[in-house]
């Protein structure tokens, strides 16, 4: 489902005439295959929102192939790009990036709304998809008057409104406190296991990494695999689960 291939990716920095470039991904093969939940995990710094934004073309690779759905999308213009995630990717972010000033409902149904779709068509799924997500009785409430956890679940209920095959989740747990943090983990396996969702989270937290079918670590750029070094840490951290 999501294939990147030989990604490298370097930073650069520094006034003009006086530029150094700094790598970040050193040679990234990950290949996400359908109705998989991979988890990366890594330190601060090691490169983990870089791949992320790589993955959904809001950052151009230095050099490497991004593949998903079978799509060669790594030349695709910023247009494609916005209409590639439209149709193929949801976002799961630590910060929910709800708008203030709209309701729950409001904020849900805003994909509908830019498609141009008729308001009763509109007030059906959203409140399906607010009521598969054990929120309906929030529609009406702004972020500021919900949990952390309801805000985070308004946002999946955003980012799934348009069916979308693929979560990509930037610590989605960060700002939730542990028993918002266990419901969220049940509710993204929930999603896969029952819709099928292919899933990509990373994360610095090991048990959001355990929910994982794989589990991959990041260090300096590169993903830890027996070709670079750290064979014992790979099959530690490559658990298989049935
Ligand atoms: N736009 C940018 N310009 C220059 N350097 C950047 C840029 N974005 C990230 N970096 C650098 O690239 C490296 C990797 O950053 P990245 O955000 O991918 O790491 P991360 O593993 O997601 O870290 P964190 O867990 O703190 O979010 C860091 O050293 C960071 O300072």
């Amino acid at each position: 489902m999501i294939e990147l291939r030989q990604i490298e990716h370097a930073f650069t920095l520094g006034r003009k005439g006086q530029e150094r470039r700094v790598p970040v991904l050193r040679g990234i093969d990950l290949t996400i295959r359908k109705g998989e939940i991979v988890t990366l995990i890594g330190r601060s710094g090691s490169g983990k929102s870089t791949l992320l934004h790589i993955a959904s073309g809001f950052i151009r690779p230095t050099s490497g192939r991004v593949s998903i759905a079978g799509l060669d999308v790594t030349d695709y213009s910023e247009g494609q790009w916005a209409d590639f995630r439209r149709r193929y990717l949801g976002f799961v972010f630590q910060n929910f990036q709800l708008i203030p000033s709209m309701t729950a409902f409001e904020n849900t149904e805003l994909p509908l709304v830019l498609q141009g779709l008729p308001a009763g068509e509109r007030r059906k799924q959203a409140t399906e998809i607010l009521e598969k997500l054990g929120i309906a009785a929030y529609a009406d409430h702004y972020p500021s008057e919900l949990s952390g956890g309801q805000q985070q679940r308004v946002g999946i209920a955003r980012s799934l409104i348009l069916n979308p095959p693929v979560l990509l989740a930037d610590e989605p747990t960060g700002s939730l406190d542990s028993e918002n943090e266990e419901q969220l983990l049940q509710l993204l396996q929930t999603l896969n296991r029952d819709h099928g969702i292919t899933l990509l989270i990373i994360t610095h937290d090991d048990k959001v990494a355990s929910i994982g079918n794989r589990t991959m670590r990041i260090e300096d750029g590169r993903l830890a695999d027996p070709a670079n070094g750290s064979p014992n840490e790979y099959r530690k951290l490559e658990v298989v689960k049935p």
